[in-house]
């Protein structure tokens, strides 16, 4: 069945100035230092977009910033996270990295998206992202639908040990337009950001924390298809490297167009990379390359269907 057309036009409205703060994880001071240092960065992300008269309208931070990967860091680190729409005087005392996001976006005035944390559900731990407007609402949540659960000859990885998996998919509006928002392995995953583009996002943000090993051949590579394909912006925000990690993360934060093109990137280390939506080329490239117009739903069928031989 053709999905719905969007109802929010990407190719109209303001430039917007997003800013990926590749911020180190994992580091001996534990989840009170990475708190610190995540406001720092906000505020130094939004001062340096201020000088030079590009203010930072929307932040993103990283997959799991704020503490490291490892397993029982992930479990200790694990606090609430209320759902959205919920007054900051009913969240939990123990929501101590959520309640640092929301006055961040406060103290900066801008939009955040604050990565995501180890989140205690009710039975369940998730690996959860979620938003904040300038004003310290919770806008939305997500929690990660795709668990990185790898066996390669040389990297092994079950995220599924320590999460359960989400259940829905999340976008969020916002008055310079409507975003996708998944995580990390989900950008493997190529349906979350068709279903993005189809309703009407301008970007899809992927927080982030790939790997050394699949990083060089497939992060670039991912997230130019997914923008080429969907003729929408796409940004992963990692955290810095660190190699004497047991998981070494990949780095290399990146923004690409809608023409597939890498329009600002990071190395390894800690870093905020700067870079710019423009609707009018979202328009462009839809124009030129009309393939939001030209696509066949016709010749596509039900893809479950299929993968469960009920059609051709
Ligand atoms: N944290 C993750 O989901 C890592 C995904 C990854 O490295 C991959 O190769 O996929």
């Amino acid at each position: 069945m053709p999905i719905a057309a969007a109802t929010i036009d990407p190719t109209k409205g303001p430039k917007v100035n997003v800013a990926l703060i590749q911020i180190q994880a994992g580091k001996e001071g534990g989840k009170q230092d990475q708190i610190k240092r995540m406001r720092e960065l906000v505020l130094q992300a939004v001062k340096e977009g201020n000088d030079k008269n590009e203010p930072v309208h929307l932040i993103v931070l990283p997959e799991m910033w704020n503490g490291s990967t490892l397993h029982d860091e992930l479990i200790a680190n694990a606090e609430p996270v209320p759902e959205p729409g919920q007054a900051p005087s009913e969240w939990s005392s123990k929501s101590e990295t959520v309640r640092a996001l929301a006055d961040a976006a406060i103290e900066s005035k801008v939009w955040i998206i604050g990565g995501s944390i180890p989140e205690q559900g009710a039975e369940r731990l998730y690996n959860t992202a979620t938003v904040y407007s300038p004003e310290g609402a919770l806008i939305a949540k997500y929690r990660k639908t795709h668990l990185f659960d790898l066996c390669l000859p040389k990297m092994t990885y079950k995220e599924s040990d320590t999460f359960a998996p989400g259940d829905h998919l999340t976008t969020f509006d916002t008055p310079f337009g409507r975003f996708g928002l998944a995580i990390c392995y989900d950008l493997r995953f190529a349906e979350i950001a068709i279903l993005a583009s189809r309703k009407g996002c301008t970007a899809v943000f992927y927080p982030a924390a790939f790997n050394t090993h699949t990083g060089p051949l497939h992060w670039e590579l991912l997230q130019r298809g997914r923008a080429l394909d969907n003729q929408i912006y796409v940004a992963t925000c990692s955290c810095a490297r660190d190699e004497t990690a047991k998981y070494v993360i990949y780095g290399h934060s990146m923004a690409v167009s809608p023409m597939g093109k890498v329009i600002a990137t990071a190395e390894t280390e800690e870093k905020i990379v700067y870079a710019t939506f423009d609707p009018q080329h979202i328009a462009d490239t839809r124009a030129g390359i009309p393939l939001l117009t030209q696509r066949r739903f016709d010749l596509y069928p039900d893809i479950l269907a299929v993968a469960e031989g009920n059609a051709q």
